[in-house]
């Protein structure tokens, strides 16, 4: 298929041409910084896909629970120090930025900041490990819009040309800092409900319709995070079973999104006699807000009143092994061969019809 998703992006089968000037991009989601940051922060994140008032009142409420800080950028750019130093060590002489698809700093400032800086080309490494609309294909529609933004103003420079890297759910270092975390988990229980806690994955919901059309063949998120949690657990928990369910549902209640939600199924193991849980948030690479208020705050409380022990497991942050793992995608990448699912991916791709998110944001 000629035409692709991927926002101009070209990915080559070829080696990175020799002495040009790259750089890697870490584009994340973005969060706010303040208590005046939140509304418009969620109005970038929600505007024009039906989100009632009132989910964004409450989602408001745990942003401000906070002081309006989200954890997300503390992590990114903990993740870009770990990258810088691993890529230092390792030998490979590219500078990191970073960018953010809902908040500052913006992909399009990224973008004008390579362009300024004479970089090339771009890797572009996104904060999501799956396929879906809002973990793949957004995330190339973002590099899209900062190239245009840059393009279409003449009296500047053009900027790097791009490439996403690939979903990395099945990156050795990503299984590992998961597994670790899972058997940490695991071990912080009392002892005699160890063996036989439920082990129960969790990934972020999305829309059925989105779901459906996940990845070339549809399906794709549901079937990479069952691989994911399914090495997750066959490393740190052999030939035990687990049950992948979904958090941080939002949108209005007559459109379907994937269930069961992780509360609901805390009551139904409970009422199943189960004793113990240990959740493992294996869809998220960080411990941002809905990790730590869906899970820690909302998914405990149910726990508790449940009368279920619950653990719940870290996500894989900046486990030296998932750096790792980072590192050799971007060096695969480099060394060309045949662009793997989420670099190269065919134009229909996750393809969701809605409006368009926010428009370009003005440079800062
Ligand atoms: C698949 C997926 C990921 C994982 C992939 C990836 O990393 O991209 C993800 C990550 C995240 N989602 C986040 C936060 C939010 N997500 C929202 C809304 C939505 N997420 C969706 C899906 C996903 N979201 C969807 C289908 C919606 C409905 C609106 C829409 O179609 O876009 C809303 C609006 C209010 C609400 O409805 O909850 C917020 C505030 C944060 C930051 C947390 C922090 O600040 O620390 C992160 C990392
Ligand atoms: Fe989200």
């Amino acid at each position: 298929m000629a035409v692709r998703n991927n926002g101009g992006v070209a990915p080559s089968s070829d080696p990175a041409p020799a002495g040009r000037r790259e750089a890697l991009l870490v584009l994340g989601f973005g969060g706010p910084e303040g208590h005046d940051d939140v509304m418009p922060f969620l109005l970038n994140v929600t505007r024009g896909r039906g989100i009632p008032p009132e989910r964004l009142e409450a989602v408001a409420e745990h942003y401000h629970h906070f002081g309006g800080v989200s954890p997300i950028n503390e992590q990114n750019k903990a993740l870009i120090s770990a990258l810088e130093a691993d890529l230092a060590t390792a030998g490979v002489d590219m500078p990191v930025y970073w960018g953010n698809r809902n908040w500052a700093p913006y992909v399009e400032d990224a973008w004008r900041q390579m362009a300024e800086d004479g970089i090339e080309h771009a890797y572009v490494l996104a904060t999501s490990a799956y396929a879906s609309f809002s973990g793949c294909r957004q995330y190339h529609e973002d590099v899209a819009r900062a190239r245009v933004a840059l393009e279409s103003d003449p009296t500047g420079p053009a900027g790097p040309t791009a490439e996403k890297l690939p979903h990395y759910f099945d990156a050795p270092g990503f299984v590992q800092a998961n597994a670790d975390a899972l058997a940490a988990a695991i071990a912080s229980l009392p002892a005699e409900l160890r063996d036989g806690a439920r082990l129960v994955a969790t990934a972020h919901s999305i829309p059925n319709a989105m779901a459906a059309v996940a990845g070339p063949q549809g399906g794709a998120y549901e079937a990479e995070l069952t691989a994911a949690a399914q090495a997750v657990v066959d490393a740190a928990a052999p030939g035990r079973s687990f049950d992948l369910v979904w958090q941080s549902r939002s949108g209005p209640p007559s459109v379907p999104w994937l269930e069961p939600d992780v509360n609901d199924h805390l009551r139904a193991l409970a009422e199943s006699g189960e004793q113990a849980v240990v959740v493992f948030p294996v869809g998220f690479i960080s411990d941002h807000l809905e990790v730590i208020w869906d899970l820690d705050n909302e998914a405990e409380e149910t726990a508790g009143e449940l009368g279920l022990a619950f653990a719940r497991a870290a996500t894989a942050g900046t486990h030296p092994a998932f750096i790792t793992s980072l590192r050799e995608l971007l060096e695969e990448r480099r060394a060309g061969g045949e662009p793997r699912l989420g670099t190269n991916c065919p134009a229909y791709c996750c393809f969701v019809q809605r409006p368009s998110a926010r428009p370009a944001a003005a440079a800062t």
